[in-house]
């Protein structure tokens, strides 16, 4: 496995490894952008997909968590969408609505639409926005590559658009499963080759983003979901660290765990401990602060955030929230979060 030996803060990745720690890592999902004030500057200069696709503009957001609220990692700006986009689907972001695919996957015809494509030409903005940010960070903290998982792709390409319970891309995959295997396996190759591509540009780590993984059942979880997980971290096991996140998915933690993942990322509807017994003691798990809890006064937040270090315990633990930052979260109260579980002495 590759790694970084000038990174001065290497928290995330000795946790992730299994190697003994100094204190408890903590970065927060989606902390790049969204409830940042000089995110939203630059959102009113430039759409979503410019600030993804300009290397500059990413490095600028990338960076902003780490300067501002003192995070152990940074996380790529990127978004999970940029993968259907590079395998010809039309995907726009709409202001308010959110993603909208104007084209959706619904038929064989519409898959022959859909292609395999060379990530580096397709995606070479993101392999340079990588290579730019490692070397902004000089070694502060690791950078976080990231993908979607193919099931939550695919709830997006056949939906075409967010959802609460993505029945149109359930139904997609119970009435036509041959269609729903051969869109799931493309997108899972191009992930590899992409993910791939992101480790050699520098990140540290990658991390599977399954957010509609808890839409599944148990069984049709591992039929539509983990089998593609399971190749994805199969290919990059020898290149980097891997994080799984399945958002309501903590059925199956003891067979994502199998899959040889180093991190799993947990909701805040499982209590530590239950999700330490599921998944066993190799492996890291991240997590889970309820997101909508950093509204609370800061003095609550402290207090909460540490009975979660403390119901974690000590070691192979990487603190985070159960899913991404809300828009309306005051920065003060984020950077409390992450204080806390700095300060935190055991
Ligand atoms: C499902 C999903 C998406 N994107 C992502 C997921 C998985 C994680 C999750 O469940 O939260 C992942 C994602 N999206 C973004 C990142 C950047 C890195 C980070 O800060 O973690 C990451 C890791 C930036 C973004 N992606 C998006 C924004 C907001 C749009 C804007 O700033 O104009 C940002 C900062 C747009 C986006 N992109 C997506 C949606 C549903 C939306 C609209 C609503 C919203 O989440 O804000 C799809």
């Amino acid at each position: 496995m590759k790694k970084d030996a000038t990174l001065k803060n290497n928290l995330l990745i000795k946790t992730l490894l299994g190697e003994p720690v100094e204190r408890t890592p903590v970065w927060m999902m989606r902390q790049a952008g969204r409830y940042l004030p000089e995110y939203i500057k630059l959102r009113e200069k430039y759409s979503f997909f410019e600030r993804c696709q300009n290397p500059e503009l990413a490095c600028e957001i990338t960076l902003q968590p780490v300067d501002i609220v003192g995070v152990d990692a940074a996380i790529l700006f990127s978004d999970i969408l940029v993968v259907p986009q590079a395998m010809g689907l039309e995907v726009q972001l709409v202001e308010k609505m959110g993603p909208w695919l104007p084209a959706p996957v619904k038929t064989s015809d519409d898959l022959n639409r859909v292609f395999v494509p060379d990530v580096h030409e397709k995606l070479s903005y993101v392999f340079e926005a990588i290579k730019l940010i490692k070397q902004e960070l000089n070694g502060r903290v690791p950078l976080i590559g990231f993908a979607g998982a193919p099931w939550t792709l695919l709830c997006y390409m056949v939906q075409g658009k967010g959802s609460k319970t993505f029945d149109e891309a359930k139904g997609f995959c119970y009435q036509q499963p041959a269609l729903a295997h051969t869109l799931l396996q493309m997108i899972t190759d191009t992930t590899i080759a992409y993910l791939k591509g992101q480790v050699a540009a520098g990140a540290d780590a990658v991390q599977i983003f399954d957010s509609w993984g808890g839409l599944l059942s148990k069984q049709d979880f591992e039929i539509f979901s983990l089998q593609y997980i399971r190749q994805i971290v199969q290919a990059l096991k020898e290149e980097a660290p891997t994080i799984v996140f399945a958002k309501g998915a903590w059925s199956s933690l003891g067979e994502m765990a199998a899959t040889g993942a180093h991190g799993l990322g947990i909701d805040w509807c499982i209590e530590p401990q239950a999700a330490r017994a599921l998944a066993g003691d190799s492996v890291a798990l991240q997590g889970n602060f309820d997101p909508a809890k950093l509204l609370s006064p800061i003095p609550v937040i402290q207090k909460e955030a540490r009975e979660m270090l403390q119901k974690f315990g000590r070691g192979r633990h990487i603190a985070n929230l159960g899913h991404g930052i809300l828009p309306n979260i005051p920065v003060d109260h984020a950077k409390a979060f992450v204080d806390t579980v700095k300060e935190y002495s055991w």
